[in-house]
């Protein structure tokens, strides 16, 4: 998506999962679909799968206002089969994964335009307006169509999916590989639910008291690099230290590279989320960490997948204790995550202890 179409849809999805839509709404589901999930656990869990879970009952929320059940997860379905023809070879004679991601991708885009349909219907007869983006892509000025809005709700779905619930899982781990910061978190998040009543919901002013949880998040976006980095194209000859790039030529910039230069970041491969405590990284040159790209391209969900993982961690370290249920590693290729899904064995706390 490129011109003025690309601006648009940015500015729309900006306008949807910026500070203030998560603080009056947003936030409260979040934590509710959190919850709901983490209630359902007992034993031996697969962490990725969980993450991905939520994640997608959040989006399927925050897109549509649907609350979880057959509806989103039949959809669910289809949408694995999407991603797993996004590893593939695009070759529909001799990829059967590819074949069945082609299907999928209909069937997706089929159950969403039925969605969209009835929005339609039920606004010209009067229903009154929802709070979410389907219902501000129907309002747009200048009008989308139902294909346009379709494309777009699909392409949301991915945005938000794999990187959100990678960054869960990730943070989980290192936690789980370094004691102290996983002591220190807790110790963050037992003050919040201190001062709470025994069912609570978490409120933005929780989520700005969490100053320890905001230096993980930093560091497992730093270390874990879900996106290893962006493509661009040359608008004009460039050069950049030395080396010209022509006009027209592809860029591929390197977030990883950055974000594990040691130059920038001492011991940089090391999980440190204190480092974020000293100045020193904090208020250095704004390019050397990029999680969420930069520019008019950069993340329009970085507020809300930030909000998102730190909720999680709350429910997740104030709820459950957690040992890993085997070896797993990470590996970053085709993408950034562990071999295993992260399996943990999980015991739920006594909230009086
Ligand atoms: C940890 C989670 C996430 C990470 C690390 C991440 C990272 C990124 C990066 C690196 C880009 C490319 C930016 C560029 O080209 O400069 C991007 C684009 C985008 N992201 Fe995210 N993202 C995350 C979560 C989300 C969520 C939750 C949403 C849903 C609202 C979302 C929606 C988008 C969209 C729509 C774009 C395309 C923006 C454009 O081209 O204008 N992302 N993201």
């Amino acid at each position: 998506m490129k011109g003025s179409l690309h601006k648009r849809m940015h500015s729309l999805t900006m306008s949807f999962a910026n500070s203030s839509i998560i603080k009056d709404h947003l936030m409260l589901d979040i934590d509710r679909l959190v919850r709901f999930n983490l209630d359902s656990w007992s034993s031996r869990v697969l962490l990725m799968e969980e993450a991905k879970k939520i994640t997608f009952e959040l989006t399927v929320k925050q897109l549509m206002s649907f609350d979880p059940g057959e509806w989103s997860e039949s959809l669910r379905k289809e949408y694995l089969l999407v991603i797993e023809g996004f590893f593939s070879l695009p070759l529909p004679l001799f990829s059967t994964t590819y074949r069945k991601a082609i299907q999928a991708r209909r069937k997706v885009a089929e159950a969403l335009t039925v969605v969209v349909m009835k929005r339609r219907e039920e606004e010209e007869e009067g229903a009154e307006r929802k709070k979410d983006m389907l219902a501000a892509l129907l309002a747009a000025d200048d009008g989308f169509s139902d294909e346009e809005i379709v494309d777009f709700l699909v392409a949301l779905l991915v945005a938000g999916y794999e990187t959100t619930s990678t960054i869960m899982t990730l943070a989980v781990k290192f936690l789980t590989e370094t004691p102290l910061a996983l002591a220190q978190l807790k110790e963050e998040h037992e003050k919040i639910r201190a001062m709470k009543s025994d069912s609570y919901s978490l409120e933005w002013s929780d989520y700005k008291s969490m100053p320890f949880t905001q230096c993980v998040v930093n560091e497992t976006l730093r270390v874990a690099n879900i996106i290893g980095g962006v493509f661009r194209r040359a608008m004009t000859d460039v050069e950049i230290k030395g080396y010209k790039i022509p006009k027209g030529w592809k860029v591929f910039s390197s977030f990883r590279a950055v974000h594990l230069d040691p130059n920038h970041f001492k011991d940089a491969r090391t999980f440190n989320p204190w480092r974020w405590q000293s100045n020193s990284v904090t208020t250095g040159p704004s390019n050397v960490f990029t999680p969420f790209g930069g520019g008019p391209r950069l993340c329009p969900g970085y507020e809300l997948a930030r909000v998102a993982l730190s909720v999680f961690l709350h429910r997740l370290v104030t709820g459950f204790s957690w040992v890993p249920a085997e070896q797993d590693k990470l590996v970053f290729f085709p993408t950034t995550r562990t071999q295993k899904r992260y399996p943990i064995f999980v015991k739920r706390r006594d909230f009086a202890t």
